[in-house]
């Protein structure tokens, strides 16, 4: 490329950072003014309120002025909040301007225009032009979708098509153009070789400037309620989820905030690496969950909720195979459609008996039995849902409990209660007693009142959290209740095998007031469809990562419970390593959609590894001959037999060594579970800097962790060690996709210890795609 032309860009590049560094004065200048402004509003709001409380339209008329001064001190905070932003955003562009230009001429037009792509827009000093477009412009995603040619966008009044001329990449730090590609077909493989070959970090960094087509499609879908994204590791599924949560608030930015989103991540580590990305584009972080938390909280103190990591951890070190396959054969059927419809016929049952009650007691004492409260139940009309007569059941219980606090006030033990009371309950009931004028110095009568007040203020107290709870119509007892599914008989062909001890196990869990983890959601879905719950109608975009994790039954409840969203959905098959998942359908099965609501992306290019850790890795799993490696060149990954252990912690350290050595700043010791790791990090704790990576752990940084499969989910590292490769580790089906997440977490470079027999995986794998030491 000419000298001249990369000056030409250059004084444009100054140019536009001129123009950033005007409107950065005009608007601080701005900024401070509305501060100011809002100071004095808050200052003052009293004073230009007009307060007077004397007759009822003197009321209106001040609540009136008072909701005037408040909406005008929040219009400018708004405007304060806007500045602050676009201040943010344009001190971003004064380092980066922007990232590519497209010249493009539209069909009629007899010149092409030349348009540059950043990550906000910018207008001239005018406000006439367009400096720079924001990436998510329609004009834009011609920029992403095609090679220079005949090319067409989607804008406001329609489709727009001409001709392409040129496609030009920057790379410009610090207002200055270091790198400037004129590109083809995909979008500069020079510039994303530079990208893909720098260091992993312990936060995940934005993709704008390298969106390759077919993520494109799934940033920009618009039309699908449900886009399900099959992709493989390293394929770039969460880079084009974040992508979307920013271009989605970008196009919907007067309807859509970001509290309206939600992003269920696999664990909490993973939400603290992703956390920088929306940021970066200049957009605030959505609402983060995990899934277990979300359901944590429904399931509410009732029950101690078993972790789905604990499950998995359970699982995987399970010794006796008959156990296992037990144990997994529960998991798996509780997660099914077919478990559901179970339920289904229970909650049938229910609306002419069994629904089991609690006794209401106090102080010991019942109040309204559990046999009362079920006869009550049952006269009610059986036409009526069961909601509905549970609704009248707590409207009878509160009269009654009404009537007992009534009676029961006259008790001493209340009267030797309200002796304890504080001395500002005496103040209050003084100054009630006062205001109701009935307070005449000293009189008999006034005391009796006073006590009669005290009595009730301790009666209220008493029964405050059982009238709360009545209210949340606990008087069900839903445990039992979801208990009765393992006293039923059902056929042989609707159960799995061993049904009698699955059974008989999750009873004595119930009991014990345990939930197991795989009960958790079928649980909840019974005891919603008993006591009712309103669907969240705030939330209206839901973005689930590792969907691959998700069975129907939860994909059933995510969609009772959020009623109004959309939903983008991104997994990946070969990466599921829970037990429920293996050979069943999940979240990514597009046939548990309507036809019409659904539609799936496949993404089969993979961007994380080396072309050698991607050739390797692929040979692990079935249909990883579909899988692209991104043609970036490193080492082979070596595979290293080593069964004692001071040899196993010597080479441990001299492979960090070397990581080091090569730059490397990330790398992680990688165990196929917690009880591995904890082993490994044992047996080099003393040896050098390390950090063990357990379900407590919201964040890492730099330098050398030691993590298990399951908690490195959707992460990277420079490079990765698997601590046990061996055939005792990694030979079940089960513990391939495990050993295939493992393998596919390492960017430059990948070592496989083992001790022992290696797995038989390896034989999978084509000798010459690894070294053998
Ligand atoms: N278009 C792109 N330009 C630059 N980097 C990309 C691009 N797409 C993906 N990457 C990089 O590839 C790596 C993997 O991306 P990401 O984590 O989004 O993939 P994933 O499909 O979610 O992976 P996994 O399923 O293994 O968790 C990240 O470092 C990401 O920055």
């Amino acid at each position: 490329m000419a000298q001249s032309e990369r000056r030409q860009e250059q004084e444009r590049v100054n140019e536009v950072i001129d123009v950033i560094g005007e409107k950065v004065e005009k608007i601080t200048g701005k900024k401070s003014n509305v501060k100011q402004g809002i100071v004095d509003l808050r200052k003052n709001f009293w004073d230009d309120v007009t307060v007077n409380l004397d007759e009822n339209d003197d009321v209106y008329e001040t609540q009136a002025s008072i909701k005037q001064q408040a909406e005008l001190l929040s219009e400018r905070e708004r405007r304060h909040g806007q500045m602050t932003k676009e201040l943010k955003t344009l001190s971003r562009l004064q380092d980066t301007p922007y990232f590519g230009r497209i010249d493009f001429r539209e069909e009629d037009e007899r010149r092409s225009e030349a348009l540059y792509i950043g990550i906000g827009s910018l207008m001239d000093a005018q406000n006439e032009d367009f400096l720079i477009y924001d990436w998510r412009a329609p004009v834009s995603s011609m920029y992403y979708d095609y090679a220079p040619g005949p090319s067409k966008y989607t804008s406001m009044d329609g489709e727009v098509r001409g001709n392409m001329t040129l496609k030009r990449q920057f790379i410009i730090r610090e207002g200055k153009i270091k790198g400037m590609f004129d590109t083809g077909l995909t979008i500069g493989d020079s510039l994303l070789q530079a990208v893909l070959g720098g260091k992993a970090s312990s936060q995940m960094k934005s993709i704008v400037a390298t969106i390759q087509k077919e993520q494109n499609q799934i940033i920009r879908n618009e039309s699908d309620r449900y886009l399900i994204v099959q992709g493989a590791a390293g394929s770039g599924k969460t880079s084009a989820a974040l992508q979307r949560v920013a271009f989605l608030l970008y196009r919907y930015r007067k309807t859509l905030r970001s509290d309206n989103m939600m992003l269920f991540s696999p664990n909490p580590l993973f939400s603290s690496f992703i956390s920088s990305v929306l940021p970066e584009l200049g957009e605030e972080n959505v609402v983060q969950t995990t899934f277990k938390d979300f359901i944590k909280d429904r399931v509410g103190n009732d029950l101690q909720l078993e972790n789905p990591f604990d499950q998995t951890e359970s699982c995987l070190t399970m010794i006796d195979d008959e156990q296992l396959k037990i144990r997994t054969a529960g998991i798996r059927f509780k997660a099914s459609l077919a478990y559901r419809d179970l339920i289904d016929q229970l909650l049938e049952t229910l609306k002419s008996k069994n629904m089991i009650f609690r006794n209401i007691t106090f102080r010991d004492q019942v109040i309204v039995s559990k046999e009362e409260i079920s006869n009550y139940f049952y006269a009610l009309p059986n036409d009526q849902t069961i909601l509905n007569r549970l609704e009248q059941v707590r409207d009878w219980l509160l009269r009654r409990l009404a009537a007992f606090s009534k009676r029961e006030r006259k008790e001493d033990w209340v009267l030797e209660e309200a002796e304890l009371l504080d001395k500002s309950d005496y103040a209050s009931i003084f100054e009630k007693l006062q205001q109701q004028k009935q307070f005449s110095q000293e009189t008999f009568d006034d005391y009796d009142r006073e006590e009669q007040l005290l009595r009730k203020i301790v009666m209220n107290r008493r029964m405050k959290k059982m009238r709360r709870k009545v209210k949340q119509l606990d008087f069900v007892n839903c445990q039992k209740v979801y208990s009765e599914l393992f006293y039923q008989h059902y056929a042989d062909d609707v159960v799995p095998s061993h049904w009698d001890t699955i059974c008989k196990s999750t009873r004595m869990r119930f009991e014990e007031g345990d939930c197991p983890w795989e009960d958790a959601v079928p649980y909840l879905y019974m005891k919603e469809k008993i006591q009712g719950r309103k669907g969240n109608q705030e939330i209206r975009h839901l973005i689930i990562d590792e969907a691959q994790d998700y069975s129907p039954a939860q994909l059933a409840y995510l969609q009772a419970a959020f009623p109004r969203c959309r939903m983008t959905i991104l997994g990946d098959m070969n990466q599921a390593i829970y037990a429920q998942s293996l050979n069943s359908d999940t979240m990514l099965s597009e046939h548990l959609y309507k036809p019409e609501e659904v539609k799936k992306l496949t993404l089969l290019r993979s961007y994380r590894s080396t072309k050698e850790i991607m050739n390797f890795a692929r040979a692990i799993v079935p249909d990883g001959g579909q899988i692209e490696p991104f043609d970036r060149s490193g080492k082979l990954p070596e595979w290293i037999d080593t069964s004692d252990e001071l040899e196993k912690s010597a080479l441990i350290l001299e492979k960090i060594a070397a990581f080091k050595q090569n730059g490397f700043e990330t790398f992680a010791l990688i165990g196929k579970t917690m009880k591995e790791c904890r082993e490994a990090y044992r047996l080099i704790k003393d040896k050098t800097d390390v950090k063990l990576i357990t379900q407590a752990t919201y964040q890492f940084d730099k330098g050398f962790i030691i993590i298990p499969t399951y908690l490195a989910k959707g992460i990277e590292f420079d490079a990765a060690i698997i601590y046990d490769a061996s055939s005792a580790n990694y030979s079940r089906e089960s513990e391939q996709t495990i050993f295939y997440t493992a393998c596919t977490r390492a960017m430059h470079e990948l070592v496989l210890l083992s001790n022992g027999e290696p797995s038989p995986f390896l034989n999978r794998i084509p000798t010459e795609h690894y070294l053998r030491t």
